[in-house]
């Protein structure tokens, strides 16, 4: 799309907080752009230290806006004040701007953007990452044009039709996608051990001594790449060599695509990325979802892939190195179910989520214009 820069149409993506929103705020931005889209971020504080990831076309926007749901008195008193001055400063830039389409990707900061184009009625819509929708999706559900869901199927209030698109991946995840996947057998295996970003307690608590429990036949042949907090790193280490497994352990893996794809099996969270990522590439997984993460939206998000017969959902009451053992030596001991699982896991991906999203984006102009 040729013109002038004030001919070109301007997508506001109004996204807050954490990596979880950014992401695919992000890769959306990045495909608009491609698109002749000019792109403005609308996100606060915290949120504008994501911003450095998007490409410097980008034009971001700091609202004020605030949570009921954390903080002292005080503050969550202020919070309508707060979120009342950035509505009227979203009114203001929108009657300015003229935005074609508004876009949310959930977390507070993205209420004055979408409450404002609300009152404008400006063609908007959301898009949730999770299961189960956050509270700001929740609240703006019924009142958007569109709802694009990340992860299927998703709780949605009655009346709301959703729109499956998929969650975004990184480009690295995307170029192995379906790659070839051995399944296990009498040679080295690899296992892969993911906590989401931050890594998970539980899991450095529970796999050391489940790979431990294993048939020896499959111990022997495995090689463990294991995610842990920083103040874990030592005692899983330790655990490993005692029970004469090697293993890598690390506070965060900056090659995870390559890890997923050399996997025979990866043990992890049921975040919404985690779960992308592992059936884009298409992997047998054990998932143990995070029991307070809101909504129990990682029960939910490991829904498809169990229901899929693409892995095996471990409650976190449920999980102790026994349980865990009996699971992963259903995956490693049986290389057809295995390969099955993987093909599973790769059938319910939906690598074209960048694409799926622009669809739906150009969609809502379309439908304004006609
Ligand atoms: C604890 C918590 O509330 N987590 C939430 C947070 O996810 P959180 O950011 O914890 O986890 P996600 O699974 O969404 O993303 C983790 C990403 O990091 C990658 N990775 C992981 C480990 C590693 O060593 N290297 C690496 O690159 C994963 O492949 C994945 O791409 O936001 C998500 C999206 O709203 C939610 O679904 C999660 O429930």
């Amino acid at each position: 799309m040729a013109g002038r820069r004030a001919d070109r149409p301007l997508l506001l993506i109004a996204a807050g907080g954490t990596g979880g929103h950014m992401f695919p705020a992000q890769a959306l931005a990045e495909a608009m752009l491609a698109r002749g889209w000019r792109v403005k971020l609308s996100t606060d504080a915290r949120g504008a230290r994501y911003a450095g990831g998007f490409p410097r076309e980008v034009r971001v926007e700091q609202v004020s806006s605030a949570t009921f749901a954390r903080g002292g008195l005080l503050v969550r008193a202020l919070a309508p004040l707060r979120i009342a001055g950035g509505v009227i400063a979203a009114l203001i830039g929108q009657l300015r701007d003229r935005p074609a389409v508004v876009v949310g990707f959930g977390g507070y900061p993205s209420i004055p953007a979408l409450a404002a184009a609300t009152v404008l009625r400006r063609p908007r819509m959301i898009h949730e990452q999770n299961g189960v929708l956050g509270r700001v999706n929740q609240v703006f559900a019924l009142r958007v044009d569109a709802v694009a869901c990340g992860t299927w199927p998703t709780a949605l209030p009655e009346g709301v039709t959703g729109t499956h698109t998929g969650n975004p991946v990184r480009a690295a995840v995307l170029e192995r996608s379906g790659a070839g996947y051995i399944p296990p057998g009498d040679y080295p295996m690899s296992l892969l051990v993911i906590g989401g970003s931050q890594g998970a307690r539980i899991l450095s608590d529970v796999v050391p001594e489940a790979v431990a429990a294993l048939p020896e036949t499959i111990r022997a042949q495995l090689r463990v790449a294991h995610q842990a907090r920083a103040e874990d790193l030592d005692r899983v280490t330790a655990a490993y060599a005692t029970a004469g497994i090697r293993a890598e352990v690390e506070p965060f893996f900056t090659d995870i695509p390559r890890r997923l794809s050399e996997a025979q099996l990866v043990v992890s969270r049921s975040g919404a990325s985690s779960v992308a990522d592992i059936s884009v590439i298409g992997r047998p997984s054990i998932l143990v979802p995070f029991a307070a993460a809101t909504g129990d939206h990682q029960t939910a998000n490991a829904r498809g892939l169990v229901e899929g017969e693409a892995a095996i959902l471990i409650p976190e009451e449920a999980l102790d190195p026994r349980a865990l053992a009996a699971q992963m030596a259903a995956v490693l001991g049986h290389p057809g179910a295995a390969q099955a699982m993987a093909r599973n896991a790769l059938a319910l991906s939906r690598p074209d989520a960048t694409d799926r999203l622009v669809e739906l984006v150009e969609s809502l102009t379309e439908r304004v214009r006609s």
